[in-house]
């Protein structure tokens, strides 16, 4: 039976260090239960010393979630065991993550101490938190840039005072995964009482490296993985859940399970990202929009004849409905007839070269081409019904409602709508809504300045509807008038696809 490596997810605990991603109670407990759902073993749920709401989140989280372990973090000090220990009161399942430097550049210039009193303090935190439970992990802080044999030492010693875990963290980034990987098969081949542990690994991406070495260390006989949604974490990040979930699932040579139901995991990523406001890079590996999308003509053709010629996932199993063909100056004919008849147009092949060739050249002009532009190409002009953006007018400040009064374009007829709501965007978009008389669900929305402050601001959004995903773009240098020229253009997509499908099929 393939051996299990358990997932031991810090993005409340390492993820949460990040400047800007600190989360209120309330927002922890969501993740916390969606981490549960997605079936992680164990959840790091906060450094209990560290603030009151730390301390009170880890209770929280506690109460809220079941199966999953709640881990607390402590320094080798006894006031952080005890404030943990009481965190931790109402977990079902609990452990204490203690530990200490063991670097010489810790405990030389960290401590000011030397190796043999920094053991001593190792093993007396370790038999300080077994006082309060049975599962202790001990973490040997910077064990990518200690001496192994020294390292070995440690964790000899922890093992015999009670650990349970034994987590050797590449703090600073700093391993090549071999030289990790070899780490611990020395720790595996040089440890007494090994066995009696799990290894675990805490790797940080400080060189990109941390999947790289995460996975050597698991190849290596490490049974915990230390990561997080996203890879979010202190400095270029932690290890990413989905990396390491999806390898261990995708590669059936290497004899390995985790408990990750991996349907979950795009979503859990969206709700991180948002939570945090820590956009993902859009060629993030599992979860960026780019992820699964297409845009180069013989990879696109590859797709079309077969998804598996260029995708080793299937987005179904991140939980993304799909992988995307998307059109730009790179594209051969076989996108772009994919685009044309999924829009109900089928086409002689000698239209196809005609259409091919404006294709590239608004291509070249215009970088990416739309539903609607392919609509013109063939037709001309956008069909009626096509809503264009005349005006957008707000109103913001501290102490008044934030109101937006937007006028459209609706099958050559002029509309406008007010409304007010959470924020300047928010009203703008429901003035749209307003005037459509129907509310678009968007589950991504994205803006990026292009430069500095007077440059144009970019917009970037999806909006669901009946089950397909529809990509806005807007560019203007007001980002309230970038965002609604973004939904308008989304909605514009739905509209068009769904008269030309309409016509297909009558
Ligand atoms: C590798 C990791 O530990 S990752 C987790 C990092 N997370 C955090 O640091 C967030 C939580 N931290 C905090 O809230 C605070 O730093 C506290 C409450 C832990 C300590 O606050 P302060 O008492 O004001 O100490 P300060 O932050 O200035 O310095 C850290 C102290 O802890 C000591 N220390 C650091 N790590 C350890 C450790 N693992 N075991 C024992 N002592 C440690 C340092 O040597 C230093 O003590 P010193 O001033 O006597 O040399
Ligand atoms: C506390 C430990 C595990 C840590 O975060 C690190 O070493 O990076």
């Amino acid at each position: 039976m393939s051996d299990k490596v358990y997932v031991f997810d810090t993005t409340l605990r390492d993820g949460e260090q990040v400047p800007g991603c600190q989360l209120s109670t309330p927002e922890k407990i969501e993740v916390a239960k969606e981490l549960e759902i997605l079936g992680v073993d164990i959840i790091e749920a906060g450094f209990p010393i560290s603030s009151p709401m730390d301390f009170n989140s880890v209770i929280e989280i506690s109460k809220a979630v079941s199966y999953p372990i709640i881990c607390a973090l402590t320094r080798s000090v006894e006031k952080d065991i005890d404030f943990a220990a009481d965190a931790l009161k109402y977990a079902k399942r609990k452990r204490i993550h203690t530990g200490i430097g063991s670097s010489d550049y810790h405990i030389k210039y960290k401590f000011k101490s030397d190796r043999e009193k920094i053991l001593e303090r190792a093993v007396a935190a370790t038999k300080y938190a077994k006082k309060y439970v049975e599962d202790v992990e001990f973490y040997c802080e910077d064990a990518g840039r200690t001496d192994n044999e020294y390292l070995a030492r440690m964790v000899e010693a922890v093992i015999k005072a009670g650990a349970t875990v034994v987590n050797i963290p590449d703090t600073t980034g700093y391993c090549l995964p071999e030289e990790y990987g070899a780490k611990i098969k020395f720790l595996k081949e040089n440890v007494k009482g090994i066995d009696n542990a799990i290894i675990s690994c805490h790797c940080h991406n400080d060189l990109g490296l941390a999947t790289a070495n995460t996975m050597a260390g698991v190849l290596n006989g490490a049974r915990q993985v230390e990561v997080t949604i996203n890879g979010i974490g202190e400095r270029a990040g932690n290890t990413s859940l989905e990396e390491v979930a999806m390898i261990l699932k995708t590669h059936k040579d290497v004899d390995l399970h985790t408990n990750i139901d991996s349907k979950h995991i795009y979503a859990l990523s969206l709700l991180v990202s948002k939570m945090m406001r820590m956009p993902v890079q859009p060629n993030k590996a599992i979860v960026g929009r780019n992820a699964f999308a297409h845009s180069s003509g013989i990879h696109q053709d590859g797709v079309i004849k077969h998804r598996e010629n260029y995708e080793i996932l299937d987005p179904e199993d991140v939980g993304i409905p799909q992988s995307s063909i998307i059109l730009t100056a790179r594209s051969g004919k076989a996108a772009l007839k994919y685009h044309l008849d999924r829009l109900g147009y089928s086409l002689e092949e000698a239209r196809v070269e005609e259409v091919y060739d404006d294709f590239l050249k608004m291509a070249d002009a215009k970088k990416d081409v739309t539903d609607d532009d392919l609509i013109i190409l063939i037709e001309g002009s956008l069909p009626e019904g096509g809503i264009k953006l005349k005006n957008v007018q707000i109103i913001c400040g501290e102490s008044v409602f934030p109101s937006a009064t937007v006028e459209l374009e609706v099958n050559k007829e002029i509309i406008h709508a007010s409304a007010t709501g959470t924020g300047s965007i928010d009203a703008a978009f429901r003035a749209v809504d307003e005037i459509l008389g129907e509310v678009f669900d968007m589950d991504e929305f994205l803006v990026q300045s292009m430069g500095n402050r007077n440059d144009d601001g970019k917009v970037h959004l999806r909006v669901k509807y009946q089950d397909q995903h529809y990509m806005g773009f807007g560019v203007h240098k007001d980002i309230i008038i970038a965002s609604v020229k973004a939904y308008v253009d989304a909605i514009n997509k739905i509209t068009s696809v769904k008269s030309k499908v309409l016509k297909a099929t009558a």
